[in-house]
């Protein structure tokens, strides 16, 4: 460790120290914040203003090392409601400055030892704005935060070794292990299969609200098994990892639309859907992440404020109708900030996706229209 670099360590401002280093060499001096210890993963930045905990209990998060563009993390605390699954997915925090108090009506506990609780390794006190620009411009990669060795050599080579989000294929660890029913809130309309690819409670929150009992099952679930339950539609969830790894739920999705069952895709299942229509996917340099990426609904001509996590996107033409295995497709949505595509739907085959999260949490609800455009396609179907 260099005399220069072990000044900072020591300045740092309280409590034990940790640095943060990112594979290209780049390092950030800072706190220990939540659990002691050292962590690997893929540096991302999310730009939301609110919303950490139901980030940071986002299994798609899982494996990546989640930098908050926000400066103040943790004024509100944690809270008994707004996780959106059983823990803490993030392989790593970064943070600016976090509450040193929480206070809120809903708070019932404390971020940093809510963090040391789930045994997520953090670091605060990171200049997040310098780390937020040099992601930006050389994209996202692998990173490690210590609070035991402090040598960012040593750090480095061990982030260097460590697994690359491209080619991950991470379903397995964070699909729920046998099958489980979220009932309709209200009187029963419709059933869903649900493929959880790392799926978001909030999800089978909307589909409720609308008289849809969800049955949620394991990702590597057969077609048969799927149809057991009688459903009148299919639908897949976010998730974690590279799509293209994704085989097994690709070829479901094919069997599903080979049944013209209703098949609605958000996220990672937008781009399932999307290899299952025959196109390829792509990582993008930086990703999308944050509750306020614009993006037009090609169908209506109106822009929306949107929820979004995402490192990779399906590679389609925009302007055309596409020809595939299961008829016309064409792109329904799209990001006005970069024109990635947002959504895909089938002119024929009744499945549509979108890439990012309608469901929200955090989020605007801008988006919420499209779980109605579920309902309605699955009662024209039936
Ligand atoms: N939220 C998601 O479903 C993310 C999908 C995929 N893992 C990506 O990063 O693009």
């Amino acid at each position: 460790m260099s005399t220069h670099f072990s000044d900072a360590v020591r300045r740092s401002r309280s409590g034990s120290s940790a640095i943060l280093v990112l594979e290209d060499g780049r390092t950030f001096v800072g706190e220990a914040y939540g659990a002691l210890g050292e962590t690997f993963g893929e540096a991302v930045f999310t730009t939301g203003m609110t919303g950490y905990q139901e980030t940071l209990t986002d299994p798609s998060y899982h494996r990546q090392v989640v930098v908050q563009t926000a400066p103040q993390i943790g004024n509100t605390g944690v809270n008994d409601e707004d996780d959106e699954s059983s823990r803490f997915w993030v392989a790593g925090y970064v943070v600016r400055d976090p509450a040193r108090r929480p206070s809120n009506w809903r708070s019932t506990g404390d971020l940093g030892e809510r963090l040391a609780a789930e045994g997520v390794v953090g670091i605060s006190g990171v200049d997040t704005r310098a780390l937020t620009r040099h992601l930006r411009s050389r994209g996202a990669m692998r990173a490690g935060i210590s609070s035991v060795d402090l040598d960012p050599q040593s750090l480095l080579a061990r982030v260097q070794s460590a697994p690359q989000m491209a080619g991950a294929d991470l379903s397995a660890e964070v699909t729920t292990s046998s099958r489980y029913t979220v009932e309709a809130a209200g009187e029963h309309r419709y059933t869903v299969a649900a493929l959880d690819l790392g799926i978001k409670r909030n999800v089978s929150r909307r589909l409720a609200e609308r008289g849809v009992t969800t049955h949620v099952f394991p990702a590597s679930s057969s077609i048969d098994e799927l149809l057991a339950v009688s459903p009148d539609a299919v639908f897949f969830s976010p998730g974690p990892g590279d799509p293209a790894t994704a085989d097994g739920p690709v070829a479901l999705a094919r069997e599903v639309m080979r049944r013209e069952k209703p098949l609605f895709g958000i996220c990672f299942g937008s781009q399932i859907l999307g290899r299952a229509l025959g196109f390829g996917t792509y990582k993008l340099g930086y990703g999308h992440r944050g509750i306020n990426q614009p993006v037009l609904d090609r169908t209506t001509g109106k822009v929306e404020v949107t929820s979004h996590n995402h490192g990779f996107a399906v590679d389609a033409p925009l302007n055309t109708v596409i020809d595939t295995d299961f008829g016309g497709v064409e792109v329904s949505h799209v990001c006005l900030n970069d024109n990635v595509v947002e959504g895909l739907r089938g002119l024929e085959v009744p499945a549509f996706t979108v890439q990012y999260h309608p469901e929200a949490a955090a989020g605007p609800h801008d988006a919420d229209y499209l779980f109605d455009r579920f309902v309605e396609l699955v009662e024209k179907k039936g």
